[in-house]
């Protein structure tokens, strides 16, 4: 399973924000998105996402089910945490295990988590019954997590994905985003905290010429960061 995205432009709100960038990823890999504020991150996973239409260029997932847009292949883990507040913990997953379809291509063997196992698995079991309005924002963070696991995808794109957790609560996500490339998945992660993912490489974007328009390089800086 190969994620190519061929001379993606993005616009926003009438700008280009980026043009001409070109990346692969295989299954069991991680692409760390980087580059300063605005630069394009979110705007990037957003529109791998299926959120924002790429204005030109290709995406496509090869080995993935084939009636299946990459986008359907993958959970979007975003800034918001899609948490209904009157819905309790357990009820907030449940409807998102109904809502979603899993996707389980032959190169990935992630496999779903019961609920209830699910909220014990982020640490937050005992909240099950409690309206999600009640839960902290790192509690709120894990359940959004929580629903990574209770429909299986290939594909993760994750957008700070650290932000309001705690020290635990990050190296258990670094854990868990581990076990998920174990299982031949993909994560696209866009940060500003080193993330020590294996294998894993770097697409920094940045602003290329004096025009201001923001180019990528899609290039690992050496093989230790690939591998390393
Ligand atoms: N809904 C929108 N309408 C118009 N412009 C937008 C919209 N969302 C983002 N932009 C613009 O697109 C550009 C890229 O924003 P984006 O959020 O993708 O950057 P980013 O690299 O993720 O930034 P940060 O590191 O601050 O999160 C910015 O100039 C931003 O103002």
């Amino acid at each position: 399973m190969k994620l190519l995205a061929e001379n993606i432009a993005i616009d926003r709100g009438g700008r280009r924000v980026f043009s001409g960038l070109s990346f692969d990823l295989d299954a069991g890999h991680a692409l760390i998105v980087t580059g300063q504020n605005g630069i394009g991150k979110s705007s990037l996973l957003r529109t791998l996402a299926g959120l924002v239409p790429p204005t030109e260029g290709t995406l496509r997932l090869q080995g993935g089910e084939t009636e299946r847009s990459p986008a359907e292949h993958a959970h979007y883990f975003g800034h918001q945490s899609a948490v209904k507040p009157a819905l309790t913990a357990l009820e907030n997953l449940e409807f998102w295990r109904d809502f979603l379809q899993p996707a389980r291509p032959q190169a990935f063997s992630g496999f779903p988590v019961a609920t209830d196992a699910a909220l014990e698995m982020l640490g937050i079991g005992h909240t099950a019954r409690l309206p999600a309005a009640y839960l902290s924002a790192g509690q709120t963070r894990r359940l959004a997590l929580a629903r990574l696991f209770v429909c299986p995808r290939p594909i993760w794109l994750m957008d700070e994905p650290t932000s309001a957790l705690d020290t635990a609560s990050e190296a258990l996500l670094l854990t868990l985003m581990q076990d998920h490339l174990t299982h031949g998945g993909m994560i696209l992660t866009a940060t500003h905290t080193p993330l020590a993912l294996r294998p894993s490489r770097t697409l920094h974007l940045e602003a290329a010429d004096p025009a201001d328009m923001p180019s990528a390089d899609g290039e690992p800086d050496s093989l230790e960061e690939i591998y390393g």
